[in-house]
């Protein structure tokens, strides 16, 4: 476990960048720093390698003062990536991968081969390796940083704004990515962002801190979204916060009706007993959804999925959240949301009204053990 024990940044010029911070950091698990810019995050972060130097205060690492080991051996164990990647230009994908293994004398084709496994895991085709950085995008270099920072396994990865540089879509792929490296590998991993959502998305800790170098909250991400420390970090949070802690409830009891689901061959007699229904799901003969109608708008036989009301995106039932739920009742024009199984095909309905009264008791269970964290 890294443990940041009241440490304290002051630069020459007299800046306080951190002021008394500890930090418990658990062991293979991502603890995300956020907060403004300014507020003493990469400082932090550059501590733990020591990059920076503490003015004051101890950092030890399972127990071991980082100042009693040589600076080389300590960042041994530790990746660094950073905004922009930070490759070398000159060095092809694959030799970029392979620098680490290469310095710690790992023979030049066993490196390369860690280099190409490794691609892999990062979700880079192999057809990249003889490339150089500046023929790749820039989702694409941020993922050879991460590569090369896991490339001598080190048990901590230091990340510093590393997918900020990126567009929205491309970020959402590579802290997707990032997950799943994290389920497969289970590094301890620190995480500098200034974005709260990328925060309560990607930690299993959340460190908000404030101007100045001061903790304000220290929480898994749920809590944080359901009990800011105060309006600083409530205001930092946002405005939808309710909505977003959504995401941390899983949608497996609601109940789903199929009652008003019928497939696009249905018969008179069984669309006559659905009569008296709002709204219909049709589904095709597989049983996948293909829109909504009013009961009176359908004739038996001569149904056509032109005719039919767009269900938007349905929600996968039991593995997406409240939230993935709600939004799927709200974008309906029933008001219904579609949930579907892992193969596509619906498993039933539920009305909003079924939603919101499971938001409630997912509300008052929460009041005590922390709610099951859902990506
Ligand atoms: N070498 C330095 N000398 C003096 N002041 C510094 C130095 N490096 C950083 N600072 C100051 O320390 C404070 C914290 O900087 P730091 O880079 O840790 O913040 P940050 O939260 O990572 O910011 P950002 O989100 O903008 O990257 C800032 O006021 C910054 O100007």
């Amino acid at each position: 476990m890294i443990r940041i024990d009241s440490v304290t940044k002051r630069y020459p010029d007299g800046t306080v960048a951190v002021d008394r911070l500890s930090l418990e950091i658990p062991d293979r698990a991502i603890t995300v720093l956020v907060g403004p810019s300014g507020c003493g995050k990469t400082t932090t972060l550059r501590m733990i390698n020591r990059m920076v130097e503490p003015s004051e205060g101890m950092i030890t690492i399972d127990g071991v003062d980082t100042r009693k080991q040589p600076v080389n051996t300590l960042r041994r164990g530790m990746g660094y990536v950073i905004q922009n990647a930070g490759l070398f230009q000159h060095r092809t994908i694959l030799d970029n991968i392979a620098t680490v293994p290469r310095l710690l004398g790992t023979g030049k084709a066993e490196a390369r081969d860690r280099a190409r496994e490794l691609m892999g895991r990062v979700g880079l085709d192999a057809a990249l390796a003889k490339r150089y950085p500046y023929q790749l995008s820039g989702g694409q270099q941020q993922r050879v940083g991460v590569a090369r920072a896991l490339a001598a396994d080190p048990p901590v990865l230091l990340m510093d704004e590393p997918f900020s540089a990126v567009d929205p879509v491309v970020r959402k792929g590579l802290q997707d990515e990032l997950l799943r490296i994290q389920d497969e590998l289970g590094k301890t991993i620190v995480f500098v962002t200034h974005d709260i959502d990328e925060a309560v998305k990607l930690g299993t800790m959340v460190a908000v801190l404030r101007t100045g170098g001061k903790l304000a909250q220290f929480a898994p991400p749920a809590e944080l979204l359901s009990r800011p420390a105060d309006a600083f970090v409530e205001d930092f949070l946002g405005a939808d916060r309710g909505i977003r802690r959504l995401s941390f409830f899983p949608s497996d009891g609601l109940e789903l009706t199929t009652e008003a689901v019928v497939a696009i061959d249905a018969g008179a007699e069984q669309l006559a007993a659905r009569a008296d229904l709002p709204y219909l799901l049709v589904t095709d003969l597989d049983g996948r959804p293909l829109g909504w109608s009013e009961p009176d708008r359908l004739t038996a036989g001569e149904i056509e999925p032109g005719q039919l009301l767009s269900c938007g995106r349905p929600f996968a039932a039991g593995r997406d959240s409240l939230r993935a739920a709600l939004d799927c009742a709200v974008l309906s024009p029933s008001g219904w949301a579609v949930g579907v199984d892992a193969e596509g095909r619906a498993a039933g309905v539920v009305s909003q009204q079924a939603i919101a009264q499971a938001i409630r008791g997912a509300h008052e269970e929460s009041a005590s053990p922390q709610p099951k964290v859902l990506r």
